[in-house]
């Protein structure tokens, strides 16, 4: 009957148009119908609510000739939604014959899609709040359309996405439905998360690995720009917004609507609006619409193209970057590699930063003075690195020679503005010389800044203009630095102990690197799930990549002092002990620092997730070392727990090995380390230690305040009491939970 029906109305078509375009019109109406019958048959299985639903899909034929190639420009006669009523269904299906053009441009494609029963998702990104704000109201303009069968998702790239390959190489499996993608993104000339993003795409559609055009399952993409035309003008307006309209074109995305540019200096939200009040009426308007599929056949393809040529710098060693940055110098704006500054001095990640107290070097590194070495030059205690390995926090420098980070971690209190990247370095490089002199000056400018302040002692300040320790660890991730060994070398030049802290992303740095005094590796989970949750890395072999680095320490590292880092969130990683057990039979660490994290304030506004709940108690985090420590003596791994600073809530577990004639000797003898390392001979961690103080060994009656600080110590003892009520709150409540 319907096979009949076809062949009458095929062959009408076909005496009309000439044969060629009946083929077409068989071709559809058959998939149409094959589709239908599938969704019939689906359906017939579905329960009542979901057969409801289905029944009020107005038609299942559509169809979209996606033949033409077509960009729209500002000179292009796009034609305005004629705005009528939608059209109920069944829907007619309506292709126009392509009109060639004597300059072989193709012509515009009309289809019928019902747009309305997308799910849409609304991505943005920003610096300074105004893109979230306008993709809220292109939220809720959407929310107020008649007929939208789902609730638009609003989405920040840069808190809710943790892995962009979800979205932007897959895209969420709606069922039936088909997604559409709006942008809202800012342009920033100085480096921001959209670089990074803009680098995905670009990655994904030079990936031979992956489907080039792996945006071709949604049912569209749309853009809208964010910027300023009066400092950034012509190509530079606007760019960053452009750039993803054209990449999500050449990865095979149909493009919805021309991309917004708004001016938010001039024109600001109403244009916005305006660009938004179209869009929505695109979506409602049930009329034929334009849209431009194939961008990979335009012209610029051939420029990218030249570029994978160009892009041999992914094999490059990462040392070589520098030579290479120099022989490509700055490239242009659009569509072309440019290497820009890390933290240049104008964007709001300096501003961000130095409001914070860091001072940035050069372009991509930064010191800042912790408040410990405040506090130590106040006579009024140091850090758990005081009590664990004889480190005075007034002859501590804390600094890191690469802001930029591979991960979004939940206790980073800036992972919204931070500059990112995988694991690649991708902006200019400062010379180790330049990071260094920059380090030193910086921090020696803020310790002078701080002889106006009371109870500062005299002999300690000037004590601290001659800086003994180097922690690599402030922010970012050292090791991604690509002169991270020059840098270290200098430090102990000058006779400056190295305490670096990786992240254990990045093994193939990790294995090059050459002596530090004490090489840190953060273990913020026990599992792959737990490590996503908790630092949502931005590479997707980020659990290989930990495992190389356990498999790094055990073996190429071996020779270093090597410790775990263990920052215990309540509620993300406190559990599974078995599984911590498994990573430190794999790496053999020197030693286990544990460390209750502590509260930076949580905000939204900057992603970070944590409240007070899921700080610690210091009896919580003594409970987790004690059971650490059961487990790994019993599968004969010989750790024990050896030192404890409990203001900080910091517990140290070490290799029994370092317990020599029943002492404990986890402090570090400086003077040897740098004899050793001036003699040339192979050495190991054994060979530059000294003796734990009787104050800072596990269970002391001082749990690690030193004697002669504590006195000055007015927090340490309201910690103390702090300390007392807690444990007296847990008893009352514990009580009342047995009644
Ligand atoms: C450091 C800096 C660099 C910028 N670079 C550009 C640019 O290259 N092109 C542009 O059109 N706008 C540029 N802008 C303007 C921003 O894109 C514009 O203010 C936008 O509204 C910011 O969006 P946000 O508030 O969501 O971060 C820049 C702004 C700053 C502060
Ligand atoms: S080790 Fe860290 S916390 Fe301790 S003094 Fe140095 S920078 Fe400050």
């Amino acid at each position: 009957m319907i096979g009949g029906v076809i062949f009458i109305v095929c062959s009408l078509f076909y005496l009309l148009s000439g044969g060629r375009w009946s083929v077409i019109f068989a071709a559809t109406v058959f998939a149409g119908i094959y589709k239908y019958e599938q969704s019939s048959n689906i359906s017939d299985t579905k329960t009542t609510q979901e057969t409801k639903s289905t029944s009020e899909v107005e038609s299942p034929i559509y169809a979209i000739d996606f033949t033409s190639s077509y960009t729209p420009v500002k000179s292009s006669n796009i034609p305005q939604p004629i705005r009528t009523r939608a059209k109920r269904s069944p829907k007619v299906i309506k292709a126009s014959k392509p009109i060639i053009t004597n300059n072989k441009e193709a012509s515009l494609t009309k289809s019928v899609v019902n747009l309305l029963e997308s799910q849409i998702y609304i991505f943005y990104t920003t610096l300074t709040g105004s893109s979230q704000r306008v993709a809220k109201s292109l939220q809720e303009k959407l929310l107020s359309l008649e007929g939208l069968s789902n609730e638009p998702k609003l989405l920040s790239l840069d808190d809710d996405v943790d892995d962009l390959e979800e979205y932007f190489l897959k895209t969420p499996d709606n069922g039936s439905t088909k997604n559409i993608y709006l942008l809202v993104l800012p342009s920033y000339e100085t480096d921001s998360p959209i670089d990074y993003f803009l680098e995905h795409l670009k990655e994904t559609y030079n990936d031979f690995r992956v489907d080039k055009y792996s945006m071709k399952s949604l049912l569209g993409f749309a853009v809208l720009g964010l910027g300023d035309s009066e400092s950034w003008k012509g190509e530079k307006f606007c760019y960053q917004a452009k750039l993803a309209d054209r990449w999500m074109g050449k990865l095979g995305g149909r493009r919805l609507f021309p991309v917004g540019e708004v001016c938010m200096k001039y024109e600001g939200e109403p244009k916005a609006q305006e660009w938004i009040q179209n869009f929505a009426q695109l979506l409602s308007d049930d009329e034929p619409f334009y849209i431009d599929e194939n961008d990979d056949v335009d012209d610029s393809d051939k420029e990218e193209d030249e570029e994978v040529t160009d892009d041999g710098d992914t094999l490059v060693d990462v040392e070589d970057m520098g030579d290479i940055i120099r022989k490509s110098g700055t490239r242009g704006l659009l569509g072309k590699e440019e290497v820009k500054q890390m933290v240049a001095k104008d964007s709001p990640t300096y501003k961000s930063l130095t409001k914070q107290g860091y001072t940035i070097v050069g372009s991509h590194s930064g010191v800042k003075i912790c408040r410990w070495t405040k506090s130590a030059l106040r006579g009024r205690g140091s850090c758990y690195k005081f009590a664990f390995y004889g480190i005075k926090s007034h002859l501590c420098m804390e600094t890191t020679p690469s802001l930029a980070c591979s991960n979004k971690c939940v206790f980073c209190w800036r992972h919204g503005t931070n500059p990112v990247a995988k694991s690649n370095w991708r902006w200019e490089v400062d010379p180790p010389e330049k990071v260094f002199e920059g380090a030193l000056a910086g921090h020696y400018q803020k310790i002078k800044q701080m002889r106006g302040v009371p109870g500062i002692q005299m002999d300690r300040f000037q004590e601290a203009f001659q800086v003994k320790h180097c922690a690599l660890s402030l922010v970012g991730e050292p090791i991604f630095y690509p002169h991270i060994n020059e840098f270290v070398g200098m430090l102990h030049k000058q006779h400056i102990s190295s305490f670096l802290v990786c992240n254990a992303q990045h093994p193939d740095h990790l294995a090059k690197l050459n002596r530090v005094t004490q090489l840190y590796v953060s273990i913020d989970a026990p599992t792959r799930q737990d490590l996503k949750k908790v630092d949502r890395p931005l590479n997707s072999d980020f659990w290989e990549r930990l495992m190389s680095c356990l498999d790094i320490l055990r073996t190429t590292q071996k020779h270093q002092r090597t410790v775990f880092r263990l920052t215990l969130v309540k509620g993300f990683n406190m559990s599974d002990i078995e599984s911590y057990a498994d990573m430190v039979a794999r790496a053999l660490p020197s030693q286990i620092e544990i460390k209750g994290a502590t509260f930076c304030g949580s905000s939204n506004a900057n992603g970070n997730p944590l409240t007070m709940q899921n700080i610690p108690f210091y009896e919580e985090c003594k409970e987790f070392v004690i059971s650490l420590s059961k487990e790994l003596q019993s599968r004969g791994l010989n750790y024990d727990i050896a030192a404890e600073h409990a203001h900080s809530c910091c517990i140290l577990m070490a290799d029994t090995k370092f317990k020599i004639n029943n002492k404990w000797h986890t402090h570090i003898d400086y003077t040897k380390f740098f004899e050793l390392l001036e003699s040339g001979k192979d050495f190991v961690d054994l060979d530059y230690v000294t003796e734990t103080p009787d104050w800072a060994v596990w269970g002391s009656e001082e749990a690690g305040f030193n004697p002669i600080d504590t006195k000055f110590d007015r927090k340490a003892e309201k910690l103390k009491k702090k300390l007392d009520r807690e444990e007296q709150s847990r008893k009352l409540l514990e009580s009342q939970k047995s009644h």
